[in-house]
């Protein structure tokens, strides 16, 4: 298993099962304004208030084969295994899919997320041990806190503009490993000073 981040915005999403993992899942995926379709006999009341929110379609009924042929990532989260494997063997080879139960059955695992802006931590043990994931992901919570929010936008800033100017590599460099001193995340007048700084090399470029 390899970490990729992937942009799932607009991506046809079918989930099989209507349950809490299904709604935790759906909810994983929220951010990235997928097409999900659920397909259960039955939903809980996760699922029915987050398909209400976000318009997503709820078909009643036991999910089947051709269900899945036109989506771009498969979550497979029915409260039975067997059925679960059943219907990961008849997906196409080049389809994205999570096996909730057993995982080895798909090509996808969630990790568990730390954002921070655009700083994103993803952490996974490969289903060794979801809770020390989960462990792992409250402990980084704690060590970076909501100031990398602002941070990570500065640096964004800083590396847009040093982009685009015509100075010397070795001087963007430079400037680009000096914004990592930490000084630059906890005191914010050092930032807009940078930033200044940043902005007067763009006139004499
Ligand atoms: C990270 C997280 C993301 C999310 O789902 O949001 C996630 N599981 C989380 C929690 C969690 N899951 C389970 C428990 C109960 C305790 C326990 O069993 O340990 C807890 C803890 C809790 O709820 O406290 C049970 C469980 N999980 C899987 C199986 C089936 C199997 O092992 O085959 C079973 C047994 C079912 C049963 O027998 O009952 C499988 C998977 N779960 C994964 C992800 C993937 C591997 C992640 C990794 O290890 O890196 C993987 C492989 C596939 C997938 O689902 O993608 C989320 C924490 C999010 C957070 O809080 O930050
Ligand atoms: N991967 C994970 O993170 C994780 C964590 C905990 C549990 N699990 C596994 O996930 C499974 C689901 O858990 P849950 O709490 O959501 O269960 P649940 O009982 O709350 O929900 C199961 C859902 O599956 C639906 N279903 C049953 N048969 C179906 C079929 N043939 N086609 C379509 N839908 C069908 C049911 O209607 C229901 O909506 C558990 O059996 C467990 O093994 C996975």
């Amino acid at each position: 298993m390899l970490p990729l981040f992937i942009n799932l915005t607009k991506k046809k999403i079918v989930i099989a099962g209507g349950g809490k993992i299904a709604a935790r899942k759906a909810r994983n995926l929220e951010a990235e304004e997928p097409e999900i379709t659920f397909i259960a006999p039955d939903f809980c009341n996760d699922v029915l208030i987050l398909s209400e929110e976000k318009g997503y379609t709820l078909i009643h009924r036991e999910a089947k084969p051709t269900d899945f042929s036109d989506a771009f990532f498969v979550i497979l989260a029915t409260n039975d295994p067997k059925i679960n494997r059943i219907l990961s063997k008849q997906l196409s080879p080049n389809q994205l899919v999570c096996v909730v139960d057993p995982a080895e059955e798909g090509n996808v695992i969630f990790p568990s997320t730390l954002r921070r802006g655009q700083l994103q931590i993803a952490v996974t043990t490969n289903g060794a041990s979801p809770k020390l994931t989960r462990k792992i992901k409250l402990d980084l919570e704690q060590q970076f806190d909501r100031s990398w929010e602002t941070y990570i936008r500065f640096l964004s800033q800083c590396r847009s503009k040093l982009k685009k100017m015509a100075i010397p590599f070795e001087q963007k460099n430079e400037l680009l490993e000096e914004v990592l001193n930490d000084r630059y995340r906890t005191e914010e007048p050092l930032r807009n000073e940078m930033l200044r700084r940043i902005q007067s090399l763009e006139k004499t470029s």
